[in-house]
């Protein structure tokens, strides 16, 4: 398997180049030369296998230059550090299933995947003899993931942004309290847009990505992309056998386009999904996209559901790659339209496939609160405003007889604020938590500024 850019200019690395070289050094975003398709038998079969064999069985169509049982062991080691047996179980409330996606040790989504990038990360350094500067970054929990999956890492620096006051107070303290000499946190003053536009700016200033041997953990990294593919199988694979379901419905809260993405990719590999609902909160450009065509950047607005407090979306390049035919000169000329004008219009030819795949609605602040108040008054269920939003969307998209899968992509403990807000009570704390609040810290302010960031990393890179 071969991995192109979506821009044309990078093209036939392997797998492993492509995790190393992270973003494309042409500014685009890496994808496999072609997608796996898979059988509706090998869809049934890959459902009734444990989470690190699925895994291992849906990496291996992608991954064909690491040894198997390195592989294996790769995966199996990725996923000991969750909390529950079954990685990602699913449970049923309230007429949906909800895919708990929070057992991992920063208790989000972003566990999944970034547990398996450290320890890959780490497989492929030592292969290769070489160091890594990682640069990412967060709105909240992609920051505190990565930090955990190489924290305490030989050869390997991680410096992380995340927008100042603009994430929870357990999502900073996730991050700022790991204190390991290979950890460096800054609080950028800004949004993460500001942040993630400042990691893209280094990696495209490509002497200094070489000169530093600059790393990706956001999901411009198409290994993350990946891992995330993993969870829709096994959820459709738990639902199905519950159900005897033949299509199914996932409903993803999302704000960079990685999650959904991974979704995204596991229907074109032939998972029976109906449709893909896309939840966004007020930062809604994504969702204005797929209702009416409106690809149009705004102000990045403080919400209940910070991860998802994001306007310029980085994987959604890898979708404009598929709408646009796989045309990567198109995707350029795209992705320069929208640097300079910061909107791009679509034919209705490419309307209508956008509705093939998705749905969308925007849950706001009021609507958030009302859904977890509602879902815990009829289940005693305590979701996160991100799933909750997921919940909402939904509940009032998804019809007929397929049932559907609310990706739950945090656990509520991380917002315990929008949680009282709703049923009068903070959620019980998982034991990770306990005394974090009286825990060492380390964090630097810095401004929004490009030079400011490789400036600070170049002073503590290794
Ligand atoms: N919601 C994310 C933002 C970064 O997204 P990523 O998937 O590209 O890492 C976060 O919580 O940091």
């Amino acid at each position: 398997m071969r991995y192109h850019s979506t821009r044309g200019k990078v093209r036939g690395l392997s797998f492993k180049d492509a995790v190393m070289m992270g973003l494309a050094d042409d500014g685009g975003l890496l994808l496999p030369e072609s997608i796996p398709t898979l059988t509706p038998g090998d869809v049934e079969a890959l459902g009734q296998l444990a989470y690190p064999e699925l895994a291992f069985q849906v990496f291996s169509r992608f991954v064909d230059d690491i040894p198997a049982a390195n592989l294996k062991n790769l995966i199996e080691r990725s996923y000991q550090s969750f909390t529950h047996p079954e990685v990602t179980p699913v449970v049923h409330q309230d007429g949906v299933y909800i895919l708990e996606l929070f057992h991992g040790p920063t208790l989000a989504f972003k566990d999944v995947a970034l547990q398996f990038l450290g320890n890959l990360f780490e497989y492929l350094l030592k292969e290769r003899g070489e160091k890594m500067n990682i640069l990412g970054a967060t709105s909240g929990d992609t920051g505190s993931a990565a930090i955990y999956g190489v924290r305490g890492k030989q050869n390997i620096n991680i410096f992380i942004l995340h927008p100042h006051g603009r994430v929870s107070p357990i999502q900073e303290l996730q991050m700022t309290t790991v204190t390991d000499p290979n950890v460096f946190n800054l609080a950028v003053r800004g949004t993460f847009d500001d942040g993630q536009s400042i990691v893209k700016e280094a990696f495209g200033d490509l002497e200094f990505k070489s000169r530093y041997s600059l790393g990706a953990v956001n999901s411009i990294n198409w290994a993350r992309v990946l891992a995330q593919v993993v969870y829709y199988f096994y959820a459709y694979g738990r639902v199905r056998r519950e159900t005897g379901c033949r299509e199914i419905y996932f409903s993803v809260p999302t704000g960079n386009f990685g999650d959904i993405f991974a979704g995204y990719i596991a229907k074109r590999m032939g998972l029976p999904i109906r449709r893909l609902i896309l939840a966004t909160n007020e930062n809604n450009i994504l969702s204005r996209f797929v209702r009416d065509g409106d690809y149009s950047v705004g102000q990045v607005t403080e919400t209940l559901s910070p991860s998802m407090d994001i306007q310029v979306a980085s994987n959604f390049e890898r979708y404009l790659f598929y709408l646009y035919q796989q045309n990567p000169d198109r995707v350029a000329q795209a992705m320069e339209d929208f640097r300079k004008q910061g909107r791009l219009e679509f034919a209705d030819a490419e309307r209508a496939r956008v509705g093939e795949d998705f749905l969308a609605l925007t849950v706001n602040k009021t609507q958030t609160v009302e859904t977890i108040r509602d879902f815990h008054a009829a289940t005693g269920y305590v979701l996160d405003p991100h799933t909750a939003v997921g919940v909402k969307a939904a509940k009032a998209l998804a019809g007929g007889e397929a049932p559907v899968v609310c990706l739950a992509t945090a656990h509520p403990a991380k917002f315990a604020d929008a949680v009282r807000q709703a049923i009068g009570r903070e959620p019980q704390r998982p034991a990770s938590l306990e005394g974090i609040e009286d825990r060492p810290k380390r964090c630097e302010v810095i401004e929004a500024e490009t030079q400011a960031v490789k400036d600070y990393l170049a002073q503590n890179a290794l």
